[in-house]
């Protein structure tokens, strides 16, 4: 009997992707993606908002090989909280392949962080998705962001478009590079010119430390799985505008997905339609996820 029992209407991510029409370039780095568990070994967080199907590292990298990528980021995932063994572990095991972005509590010591540091970890996850974390108060956020400075680490925030307003002062204030997960959530049913993108584009244009995840088209869809036409011209924006600061993700193992699964190939095969070029796909895949995670 398994130690966790997934939430009932869970979708396990899919069993067997399509091989992608499209190669990614030598090297490419899948750059946000997650583990869980498996729970009876990394028990997942008393606070969590769901529990999930395991996800585990070997799953990951039988995909990054059959995807045809070379390395992954794994970003921690809420349901494991701020107990960061499944991460370190998935790192350690990756034989240098994986980096990480950690969550961490205002209590977390030096010795921790360096710890973290050691096995890979180049980041901290501040969210705010309300469905996802209980809130945290800004001036802890801003006490652990100054911590992880020195470090040379970044800040990836998760938001939803329509708290962006709220957000924006203090996200300028973070004192690191930032990263955005899923381009801040745009609600694709509005314009892409529409003054709702047009604030993210500015903070984009404005703060030249923030970078953007041009991944989850399969959460942002609203016409469905596949081709997520209406996803397309956001991601394309971003990353002919901002091309040195991209960066592209599977969402492996996709959680909180109910409207479909999506197959990883697919996923794979929407990045020339988002990066129509092989110098934008380099730069997406490589370049930039290299500088940022294995620049040291
Ligand atoms: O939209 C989500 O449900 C989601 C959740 C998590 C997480 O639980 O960490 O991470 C993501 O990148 C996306």
């Amino acid at each position: 009997m398994a130690a966790f029992q997934m939430d009932r209407d869970w979708l396990v991510f899919h069993p067997s992707p399509s091989k992608p029409t499209f190669r990614p370039p030598a090297g490419a780095v899948d750059a946000h993606c997650h583990v869980f568990g498996p729970g009876d070994v990394f028990p997942y967080a008393p606070e969590r908002k769901y529990t999930p199907c395991d996800a585990p590292k070997e799953k990951l990298w039988e995909l990054r090989d059959y995807l045809g990528f070379e390395r992954n980021v794994i970003v921690q995932a809420t349901c494991h909280g701020a107990d960061n063994r499944a991460l370190v572990d998935a790192l350690k095991a990756s034989k240098g392949r994986a980096r990480g972005v950690a969550t961490v509590k205002q209590d977390v010591t030096d010795a921790e962080l360096q710890a973290l540091d050691a096995a890979g970890v180049r980041g901290v996850r501040f969210n705010f998705v309300k469905r996802l974390v209980d809130t945290t108060p800004r001036e802890v956020l801003l006490s652990i962001a100054e911590r992880i400075k020195p470090l040379g680490w970044h800040i990836v925030i998760y938001f939803e478009a329509q708290e962006l307003h709220e957000l924006y002062d203090f996200f300028t204030s973070l004192p690191t590079t930032v990263v955005v997960d899923h381009m801040g959530r745009p609600d694709v049913t509005k314009s892409v010119d529409g003054p709702e993108f047009e604030l993210f584009v500015r903070l984009m244009r404005e703060n030249t430390n923030f970078w953007s995840k041009v991944s989850c088209p399969e959460r942002l869809s609203k016409t469905g799985p596949d081709t997520y036409d209406d996803v397309a011209p956001f991601a394309r924006r971003i990353v002919e505008t901002f091309p040195d600061r991209v960066l592209w993700g599977t969402d492996w193992p996709h959680p909180n997905m109910r409207s479909h699964m999506p197959d990883d190939g697919k996923l794979v095969d929407f990045i020339p339609r988002i990066a129509p070029t092989a110098e934008l796909q380099r730069k997406l895949l490589v370049d930039n996820p290299m500088t940022l995670y294995w620049g040291r």
